[in-house]
């Protein structure tokens, strides 16, 4: 039995489609990576797994349970960080953390044994407001809000959205270790690098979801020539990038440009030789291993069909 299982679902607002006819199977005990730029749809398809909002066609289960039918009891079996500060600022990081005990009618005590790893960073600053806390420990302090009833599966809308690195990098290896322990996790992102963390990875884009498979099988299928160019006027490099004829496309990757080839084989000589002739200076450039971001933006603008 597939842990998550969603067919066909799809929701719009006002007529326009947030999520599009969007079918998924997540095992258990998988690390599932949702990947997708700010208004994909994730959110939403998020909230109707959890069963906040109802979908508009198509079903779903979790855990073998019907998100609209079996809501109730689904309720008990899902863990939920939703994106946005989920927590009660006035109320203290141990006062959040029984409040969210209790409602799911269990004791911190309880549970205590699932969440102590990450609570035990806490602990020194338990009678401290919620919100006075960094972003990293709200952060910390909401997931075991979301573990405290013991959930067979885990939902974690951008946990990591504005966390520094460090938090961000320390965040993961808690999922790792919590997924080691059993627990499915659908966890959204949109930062690429966190996507190869993940056992599967669906894009999302526009309600749609373009790709599902492991992280290495994803960057694995990108096959086209990749080059990492800079110069000193960036803004004209990639106007004059964009215009060659060798380019399929030219996207800003960090303090680099990345560049794929459209077809045949261009070498980094050509490319410069190019560059030189509209007098670009301090010119590099390098061939590049393509990343989850490369091939991400593959799938989001394919190339123009040649007429
Ligand atoms: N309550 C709502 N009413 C109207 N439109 C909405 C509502 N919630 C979301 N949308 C729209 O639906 C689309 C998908 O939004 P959603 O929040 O699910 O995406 P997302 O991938 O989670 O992005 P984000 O990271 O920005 O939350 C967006 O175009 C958004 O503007």
């Amino acid at each position: 039995m597939d842990a998550i299982l969603i067919e066909n679902v799809s929701k719009s607002y006002g007529g326009v489609p947030a999520v599009a006819d969007v079918s998924l199977a997540i095992r258990p005990g998988e690390l599932f990576g949702l990947i997708g730029p700010d208004g994909a749809g994730k959110t939403t398809l998020f909230k109707i797994l959890v069963t906040l909002l109802l979908p508009d066609q198509g079903r779903a289960t979790v855990v073998g349970r019907d998100v609209v039918r079996d809501y109730k009891a689904l309720r008990q079996l899902v863990g939920y960080m939703p994106g946005r500060f989920s927590l009660y600022p006035d109320l203290s990081v141990q006062e959040n953390l029984a409040f969210f005990a209790t409602v799911f009618g269990t004791t911190i005590r309880q549970n205590y044994h699932l969440i102590q790893e990450i609570y035990s960073q806490l602990e020194p600053f338990k009678n401290r407001r919620a919100g006075q806390l960094s972003g990293g420990m709200k952060q910390k302090l909401a997931l075991c809000c979301a573990l405290i009833h013991k959930p067979e599966v885990l939902f974690l809308d951008e946990p990591t959205t504005g966390v520094d690195a460090v938090s961000r990098r320390e965040f993961w290896d808690m999922l790792r270790q919590l997924n080691q322990r059993g627990l499915t996790t659908l966890v959204s992102t949109p930062y690429m690098d966190e996507a190869g963390r993940c056992d599967r990875i669906a894009f999302m884009q526009t309600g749609n979801v373009l790709a599902v498979d492991p992280p290495s099988v994803i960057t694995n299928r990108f096959r086209k020539p990749l080059f990492a160019v800079r110069a000193a006027d960036t803004y004209r490099l990639i106007q004059e990038l964009r215009q060659a004829p060798f380019t399929e496309s030219c996207y800003a990757f960090g303090e680099f440009l990345h560049l794929t080839i459209r077809s045949g084989a261009v070498t980094d000589h050509q490319i410069g030789q190019y560059l030189l002739d509209r007098d670009h200076q301090a010119i590099e450039i390098q061939p590049v291993q393509p990343g989850i971001e490369d091939t991400f933006m593959a799938l989001m603008n394919p190339p123009e069909p040649a007429v």
